[in-house]
């Protein structure tokens, strides 16, 4: 379940990002040669299966079986042979704006696994290695692509699985939290700044209420060489800090701003910078004036408020750092905690209302320039839920389209 009206893709090449760019652009043009034979996220289909998942047979048994048999065996070409030697492709899991994601089965193991085709986040990916951080298994690298064997995630996105529970309480969402914490520290840690927080990327381990929480999608990930270092401007508008809009240099606080949007969802179902037009989003964002208005916040207690306020501070300087996140009193008290109120109803009717909103909004699911202004890069364009991004330092006299100047 998306909550977010579209990504900005990155500037030119830090690590290499613009020949990516340019060559998935490619990728998807030309290579995929008939992309209708694969699920857009627009259409419903994200994080959904394409044809059958399930450990073993493909297709599922109906009339249409010969021709999504015929479906299965085209995109199974479009693999290297020494990926399919060794993994077997079972189903389309989902498509990003610059990769692919499939389900595939170790062919000696019978294991399953996640492959994704892209041509970033290696770097970053194998660095990393944390129980709440997806896992990179093998690397397939050739001349015009990249597969990359990730840990399989069958449990859904954080907001589908609040939705589906029928039962959400504080303790619940702190609990979820505390999971992203412990990933984004780690990565922190490493100087890594992920850039690109947001419940979309946020993956359960497996459909158990047991399940680990992931943080996924490191395509916008980079490594913050230094405090403040980093000027890109990138990542999805809803989720981005002041700092970035206005094109200051930044640092892995960044990730602790979208943590408190994500966690204002997570509590509420709505989003504490939002409108329609993104001049306007951006306007709000960077004078960092949000309420607790609305059903359910007069349920909230004032220590999770407390926790989204730190969190969301226009100086990054005064935000919370993962470590010290991770020790608030509303995290370490609400999630060992017991009995709390069920905010399910009136963040599931939140999280609808939105979806209604924003698909009435976008019928084409596109990020909208009417609606402010980014700009679609090359390739595949902003989507409902995606990530854009823009030439800030190739260009740095250039603004974000409709993002306030400094
Ligand atoms: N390791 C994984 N296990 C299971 N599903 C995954 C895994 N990685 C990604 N997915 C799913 O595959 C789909 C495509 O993910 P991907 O990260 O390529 O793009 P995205 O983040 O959805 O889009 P964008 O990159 O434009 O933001 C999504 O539905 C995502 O939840």
């Amino acid at each position: 379940m998306g909550c977010g009206s579209g990504k900005l893709p990155p500037e030119a090449p830090e690590k290499g990002y613009a020949g990516v760019v340019r060559s998935l652009a490619a990728f998807g043009r030309a290579r995929d040669g008939g992309g209708e034979d694969e699920p857009k996220k627009s259409a419903g289909k994200r994080g959904g299966s394409w044809f059958s998942t399930g450990g073993g047979s493909l297709p599922p048994a109906s009339n249409s079986r010969p021709l999504i048999q015929d479906k299965v065996t085209k995109y199974r070409d479009k693999f290297d042979p020494r990926v399919t030697a060794r993994y077997d492709i079972r189903a389309l899991i989902g498509r990003g704006s610059f990769s692919r994601v499939v389900r595939v089965e170790h062919r000696a193991t019978r294991q399953p696994f996640a492959i994704k085709m892209m041509e970033v986040e290696l770097a970053v990916l194998r660095r990393v290695s944390h129980s709440h951080v997806i896992r990179l298994i093998e690397v397939f690298q050739f001349p015009r692509r990249v597969y990359v064997v990730l840990e399989l995630a069958t449990g859904g996105e954080l907001l589908d699985r609040v939705v589906s529970r029928g039962h959400f309480t504080e303790r619940d969402a702190a609990r979820a939290l505390r999971m992203v914490l412990a990933g984004l520290g780690h990565l922190h840690d490493l100087g890594i700044a992920h850039r690109d927080l947001k419940p979309e990327n946020l993956l359960y381990y497996h459909p158990g209420a047991d399940s680990r929480l992931l943080v996924t999608d490191f395509g916008l990930a980079t490594f913050a060489d230094g405090t403040w270092c980093l000027t890109t401007t990138c990542g999805t508008p809803e989720y981005m800090a002041p700092e970035v809009l206005l094109r200051k240099p930044y640092s892995c606080a960044v990730d602790m701003w979208a943590l408190g949007v994500v966690a204002y969802v997570v509590l509420s179902g709505s989003m504490p910078f939002e409108d329609d037009s993104r001049t306007r989003l951006y306007r709000s964002i960077v004078r960092g004036k949000f309420g607790f208005r609305g059903d359910p916040w007069p349920s909230v207690s004032n220590l999770a408020k407390d926790f989204v306020q730190r969190l969301l501070p226009l100086d990054p300087g005064a935000r919370l750092t993962a470590a010290q996140a991770i020790r608030h009193p509303w995290v370490v008290t609400v999630a060992a905690g017991s009995s709390m109120k069920n905010l399910h109803r009136s963040i599931s009717q939140n999280l609808r209302q939105r979806g209604s909103r924003s698909s009435s909004r976008c019928p084409s699911g596109g990020g909208g320039a009417s609606s402010g202004g980014v700009q679609p890069v090359p390739g595949p364009g902003p989507r409902a839920g995606t990530s854009i991004w823009s030439e800030s330092r190739a260009a740095s006299s250039r603004r974000v389209p409709g993002a306030p100047s400094n």
